[in-house]
């Protein structure tokens, strides 16, 4: 899903680049592959440090310093086109015009059709498979079209309305023009989300802008007045200056609601809705789905979640249904998200090394276990297994989201179904599947209410995960098949290992080995 960020200082001696590491650590469940900052530092220069791994390795703290300048960008990275090689690291830069870097979060669906008008027309120099690098290309060359010294404010927004009838697919991004300032945009159906807000400079003179993927970066580090890019428009922040233009007549709103159901942090609030409210009323939502299936008089002991994510909604449902709670599975902190790991193998073996059962609360007892999604089945397969070794008498898994049988084409990574555990199966095949007695799925319009009613303004979602219904309007079944050949766990295990060398701008973190 990949987290972006970036930060302007209004006093041009601030440094920004530990600020921009502390953020990138508060977005690390967005990416755990790769990380990257960029800053640029007075008379325009840019510095650097970008690489495979956590935020933690990527960036050791006596580098940081080394990374100067009162702005830069943030990305961690959760690939979703491309290869994961050190070479696809965010945020990425092109020299001309201007000396421009771009972190991004999402995914084009005519990334081939970009790159073929780069190469043909635009005579642009791409040197990975990496889908933000060529909007990178595509917002330099429209900038380069204006033949221009020195671009300004009105230049730029129309960089940006071209890219948008350029670009398609879900698309959140910050970008920076050395010397000049920060741009942040929304693709015109805000399917990624994109945040941002200001604080006053340390010195008491101007305002320090700031934007993120995630609300909580801004409110960990003293910003206010929160406000999301609209879908189609765009933002510009230099010295104590912010200019929001709506670049284009945006489409339906339709963010993706995936981020509630599992990527975001319960404690951000995006597009005006608080994860966690959200995340509470799935498990009310879930909780009448399970009286529904189960009938009144439930056989359930115990409500049990699966760790981590979805521990708010566990909470509820077993309040809702007046069963006891209880923590039947202890995570490992020291092990990330297996979702967003890139191998099948990597995966499974991680949920056991990640969870261990509690066996006092599984002998004997007849269990519900919650968890946000069933999505490849890697963890609820194992989990369900877990809990019948510890004892349990029956087994039922409830998701706080409905089946997924549909690939994702804006930047979540599931892009095979028939690696969907839920893909051309019924329910109780999906529960016969995973070892679970049944299985009860959130219905889609109520995950949708659970999320919609805490907006002012969003009625739709992208759900296109669920109902096979893509908000761009241009995703066909010839698309689909080819993705799946170039991006099944298949296909990323036969692609031959790229070189591991970091490709691109001079790099810090690399000069100094
Ligand atoms: O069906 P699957 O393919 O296993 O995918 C779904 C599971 O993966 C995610 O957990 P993850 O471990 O990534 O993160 P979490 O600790 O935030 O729950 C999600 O919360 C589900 O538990
Ligand atoms: N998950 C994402 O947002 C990925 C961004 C971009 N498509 C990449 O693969 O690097
Ligand atoms: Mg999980």
């Amino acid at each position: 899903m990949c987290g972006i960020t970036a930060t302007i200082n209004a006093d041009a001696n601030q440094a920004v680049s530990a600020e921009i590491y502390e953020s990138l650590g508060m977005l690390q469940h967005r990416g755990q592959d790769a990380a990257g900052i960029i800053t640029c530092g007075q008379k325009g220069r840019l510095y650097q440090c970008k690489a495979n791994g956590m935020v933690r390795d990527v960036f050791p703290p006596d580098q940081l310093a080394s990374l100067l300048g009162y702005m830069g960008l943030g990305h961690v990275r959760y690939p979703t086109a491309g290869t994961s090689s050190n070479s696809e690291a965010q945020p990425f830069y092109v020299n001309s015009p201007y000396g421009i870097a771009l972190a991004h979060n999402g995914n084009l669906t005519n990334a081939e059709e970009l790159r073929e008008f780069l190469d043909q027309d635009a005579h642009r120099h791409v040197n990975t498979d990496s889908d933000s690098e060529l909007l990178l290309n595509i917002f330099a060359n429209n900038l380069q079209q204006t033949g221009k010294f020195r671009v300004n404010e009105d230049d730029i927004f129309m960089a940006i309305t071209k890219l948008y009838s350029q670009c398609r697919g879900g698309y959140a991004c910050v970008g920076m023009i050395a010397g000049f300032g920060l741009i942040g945009f929304r693709d015109p159906n805000g399917i990624r989300p994109l945040t941002f807000g200001e604080r006053p400079a340390a010195n008491g003179v101007g305002v320090d802008y700031m934007m993120a993927s995630e609300s909580v970066c801004l409110e960990a580090l003293g910003y206010s007045n929160f406000r999301d890019v609209r879908p189609g428009q765009a933002v510009i922040m230099t010295g104590s200056k912010l200019t929001v233009r709506q670049c284009i007549e945006p489409r339906e709103f339709t963010p993706c609601i995936f981020e509630y159901v599992y990527f975001a942090r319960p404690d951000s609030v995006m597009d005006g809705i608080s994860v966690y409210k959200a995340r509470l009323a799935m498990g009310e939502a879930l909780a009448m789905a399970v009286e529904k299936k189960l009938g009144k008089n439930l056989d359930i002991d115990v409500v049990i979640p699966v760790p981590d994510t979805s521990r708010t909604s566990a909470l509820q449902v077993s309040y809702k249904l007046n069963k006891l709670y209880r923590e039947g599975f202890i995570k490992n902190r020291y092990i990330g998200r297996t979702f967003i790991m890139p191998g099948q193998q990597m995966r499974v073996k991680s949920v056991r090394r990640k969870l261990n059962p509690m066996p006092m609360e599984f002998a004997g007892k007849s269990v519900l276990l919650v968890d946000d999604s069933i999505v490849r089945g890697t963890t609820s397969r194992e989990i369900v297994q877990m809990a019948r070794e510890a004892g349990a008498r029956k087994v039922y898994f409830a998701s706080c989201a409905p089946a997924i049988r549909y690939p994702n084409v804006y930047g979540i990574d599931m892009p095979t179904r028939s690696e969907l555990i839920a893909y051309g199966r019924q329910d109780d095949e999906v529960a016969q599947a995973i070892g679970a007695d049944c299985v009860i799925y959130q219905n889609l319009e109520d995950l949708i209410e659970s999320v919609a009613k805490f907006s002012p303004d969003v009625t739709t979602f992208d759900v296109s995960v669920f109902n096979g219904k893509y908000v761009t309007g241009d995703i066909n079944e010839r698309y689909i098949v080819d993705l799946e050949r170039q991006r099944s766990d298949s296909a990323k295990r036969a692609r031959v290992p790229v070189s591991e060398t970091v490709i691109g701008l001079h790099n810090i973190l690399h000069a100094n080995k």
